[in-house]
């Protein structure tokens, strides 16, 4: 069955809470083909809970012929308000024109006030319901300042005439846009130069330091592109930029981690360092301990940690990553820099340690890593994530499947406003 032939179905719902992902939930009664009667869950863009809306729910893609049926997947139909007869009070415009359909964002119609209220409470539930704490002791959410225009990175996907666009959610279709209200007005501008020449790679990124003006862009522009861009005020370089953080210049190249939202980065450098530093229990003077920064980076925490601690080991296994923490981390003499999965060196390493900063990937540590923190417990853990279902689980396995450790606090941070992505902090000591 092509889409076009695909039946589209119109249902008068009250919306329920939001699921991680931040769409509403909408409860609807089908009939099966044998002419019974089911009730599914559907998840409805752009919706908020208590909402009083029609939705269309077009009928999923039928399976392909049997031959092609091996790799393919059912995906959920696809669902979208045509019409709301009572808006939330926490309903705002949404400012993207392809709010809802695009990937990106998922929160936009929200108020920004309650986006923030919303983490929160998806990080208490999951330390309840992941991570067994009855009552953890959960902070309020650091917002964003400006909870616009704060992405200093974007990965623009290239479709039919070579234009630059973004892709729409739960497919591989691209989208149009002239510009991104979560993009650095940089980015945008650049984007509106980019768009009016043909692209004739599969993506275009860009990766702007908000302090230096300077931006990388891949691929590298034909010379009457890149005058048009010096031209508007944007310095291209090709291999590496520079960002400020906590007053220290990083170096940064395309393929290296660096955070998306600098403003926001620079409070959770504060986090982490407040969380390793404000306590009464190193009874030394913490220029005698020795501290990881696991999952370093380009050495954003390392460098900060060097200037309070007496000896800095800074894991990661990215090569590019590497190369820009040697950079950032040359005037230092305290710092050893270690290539390599942290699964692996940590075990080795966890006897001589102090101090523990770590900021996995959405995965998680792996059970080595936690393994090594409950055989050798330091006085302080502080535990950075960018997915707290995977801290929640880290963190029940640490406090409370071995109460090696007690939770001190967790302070969702937003780092990505007007998106259901969530990052936290939180703040181990030792137990025993
Ligand atoms: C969330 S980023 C954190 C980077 C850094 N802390 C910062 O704030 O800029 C995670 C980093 O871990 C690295 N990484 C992922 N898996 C790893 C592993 N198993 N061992 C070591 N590093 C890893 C990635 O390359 C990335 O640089």
């Amino acid at each position: 069955m092509t889409q076009e032939e695909r039946q589209i179905h119109y249902h008068t719902v009250t919306l329920g809470a939001l699921v991680r992902e931040g769409d509403a939930t909408a409860e609807i009664t089908q009939q099966r083909e044998d002419g019974t009667t089911e009730t599914v869950t559907l998840h409805v863009p752009a919706g908020l809970p208590g909402e009083r809306v029609t939705i269309a729910v077009e009928e999923p893609p039928a399976p392909p012929a049997r031959k092609r049926r091996r790799r393919w997947k059912p995906r959920p139909p696809r669902v979208w308000i045509t019409e709301i007869h009572e808006a939330s009070p926490l309903r705002v415009q949404a400012r993207c024109p392809v709010f809802g359909t695009c990937g990106g964002c998922q929160l936009q119609h929200m108020k920004y006030e309650a986006q923030t209220e919303w983490k929160r409470e998806v990080v208490g539930q999951l330390l309840r319901e992941v991570g067994g704490f009855e009552n953890p002791p959960l902070l309020p959410t650091v917002p964003c300042d400006n909870p616009w225009n704060y992405r200093n990175h974007m990965r623009f996907s290239v479709y039919g005439e070579g234009k630059p666009g973004l892709t729409e959610r739960h497919t591989r279709r691209l989208l149009p846009i002239v510009e991104c209200p979560i993009a650095h007005p940089q980015i945008n501008r650049a984007l509106s130069i980019v768009a009016q020449h043909h692209n004739p790679r599969p993506q275009v990124l860009m990766r702007y330091g908000t302090a230096t003006g300077q931006m990388i862009l891949q691929p590298e522009q034909p010379p009457e592109v890149a005058l048009e861009l010096l031209a508007a005020g944007i310095d291209v370089r090709t291999e590496t930029i520079e960002e400020k953080l906590a007053g220290q210049v990083f170096r940064i190249r395309p393929s290296s981690f660096f955070q998306t939202n600098t403003a926001q980065a620079e409070k959770m450098a504060q986090m982490v360092l407040d969380g390793l530093l404000t306590h009464d229990d190193y009874r030394e003077d913490p220029r005698r301990l020795t501290v990881v920064d696991a999952y370093c980076g380009v050495g954003t925490f390392a460098l900060l940690l060097s200037r309070h601690f007496g000896r800095v080991i800074a894991i990661e296994e990215s090569a590019s990553a590497i190369k820009d923490a040697r950079w950032n981390l040359r005037e230092t003499t305290n710092v050893d820099i270690m290539q390599g999965k942290v699964e692996d060196l940590l075990p080795k390493l966890a006897a001589e340690l102090d101090g523990f900063v770590i900021d996995p990937p959405r995965a998680g540590c792996q059970p080595s890593v936690l393994e090594a923190l409950i055989q050798h417990p330091v006085a302080r853990i502080v535990y950075v994530s960018c997915d707290p279902s995977t801290q929640a689980r880290d963190l029940h396995i640490l406090c409370n499947q071995h109460a090696t450790y007690r939770l001190r606090s967790v302070q969702p941070l937003d780092m990505f406003p007007q998106t259901a992505h969530i990052e936290s902090v939180a703040v181990l000591e030792r137990a025993l």
